[in-house]
């Protein structure tokens, strides 16, 4: 039986009330927020929404302000579009070959990097839930992205998926292929990478990538609906789900990233605050005797 991968937004009288507000100006992308969510979307829809060395760190800034305010709990990874050129719209067609130099692509600075990793890990690893909203092409670099987010939506009418790394000799041999293979199944996965086929929206659904496929028209709104029914959840519970779900992918940076939380909430323990009042005081600490089963 066909999966049914369409999502019709329950509350759609609220779609007209989003209000976003520019958080910071940037080039390469946009950066707005609204009602405790952050956007930030590709804004080089003429070459497909491809990252330079510009973009990744226009990128890096927006996401690690996000992870900062503390009024921000989702994060939507979106695009402007269409192109003003044949009006074809596009998530990101992964990194900009024509900044592509001999070790990486080279920024502004002439340095060579791959920096767009630094943002995977930033997605990754932040305390807040990151949604891919794929309006069309996700492509190598932009295919590995919508992998590391957390949910995908994806434009019924125009969302393609397709790995192109094997075509430039640019591969991700992290996130975006051997964590794709826990996502979509080994096969599949190695289909994609080394077929480097075009995969439709209702295909990736199936596969397991994708969320959702959602009408085009109603693309961004359901993301921002989506977002707000994360937002009701517990902030503290929402993180730990995050962090618990990345653990066994991420060995000892996961459990790192895992235990830093446990080490935050026994902060908050009387314990706790014995053990630093004592070291203070220059005593010998007296803690509370409860050895909880
Ligand atoms: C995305 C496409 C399949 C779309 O095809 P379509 O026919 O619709 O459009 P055009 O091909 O005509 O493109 C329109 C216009 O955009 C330019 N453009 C598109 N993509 C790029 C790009 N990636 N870089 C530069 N320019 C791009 C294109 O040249 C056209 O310009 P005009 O001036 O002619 O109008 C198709 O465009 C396509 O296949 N694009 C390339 C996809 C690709 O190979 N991407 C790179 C993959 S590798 C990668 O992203 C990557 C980056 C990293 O930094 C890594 C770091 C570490 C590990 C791995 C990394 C990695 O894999």
């Amino acid at each position: 039986m066909q999966k049914i991968g369409y999502f019709y937004p329950k509350f759609k009288k609220i779609m007209s009330k989003i209000q976003w507000e520019t958080a910071i100006e940037f080039e390469d992308i946009t950066y707005k927020k609204c009602g405790g969510v952050a956007r930030i979307a590709f804004n080089r829809p003429e070459v497909r929404n491809a990252f330079r060395p510009k973009t990744t760190s226009e990128l890096y800034r927006a996401f690690y302000d996000a992870q900062e305010d503390t009024s921000i709990g989702v994060v939507l990874l979106s695009a402007e579009g269409p192109s003003p050129k044949d009006g074809v719209y596009s998530f990101c067609s992964g990194g900009d070959q024509k900044a592509r130099g001999h070790q990486g692509y080279v920024g502004e600075d002439g340095m060579h990097r791959l920096n767009i990793l630094e943002v995977q890990r930033l997605i990754r690893f932040m305390p807040k839930v990151v949604i891919a909203v794929i309006p069309g092409w996700a492509v190598g670099g932009g295919h590995s992205l919508h992998v590391v987010c957390d949910m995908s939506l994806a434009s019924k009418e125009h969302a393609i998926f397709k790995q192109t790394d094997a075509d430039v000799t640019s591969f991700d041999g992290g996130y975006g292929s051997a964590y794709l293979a826990k996502m979509v199944g080994q096969k599949k996965a190695r289909e994609i990478f080394f077929l480097g086929r075009n995969y439709s929206a209702q295909e990736a659904f199936e596969m397991g990538m994708v969320n959702a496929v959602i009408p085009h028209a109603e693309l961004e709104d359901t993301a921002y609906e989506w977002a707000q029914e994360v937002l009701a959840k517990s902030p503290t519970s929402i993180k730990m789900l995050k962090f618990a779900m990345n653990l066994t992918d991420d060995g000892m940076v996961g459990q790192q990233v895992f235990a830093g939380e446990a080490t935050r909430l026994a902060y908050m323990t009387d314990e706790a605050i014995e053990g630093r009042n004592a070291f203070l005081e220059k005593r010998k600490p007296n803690f509370p005797k409860k050895w909880i089963p």
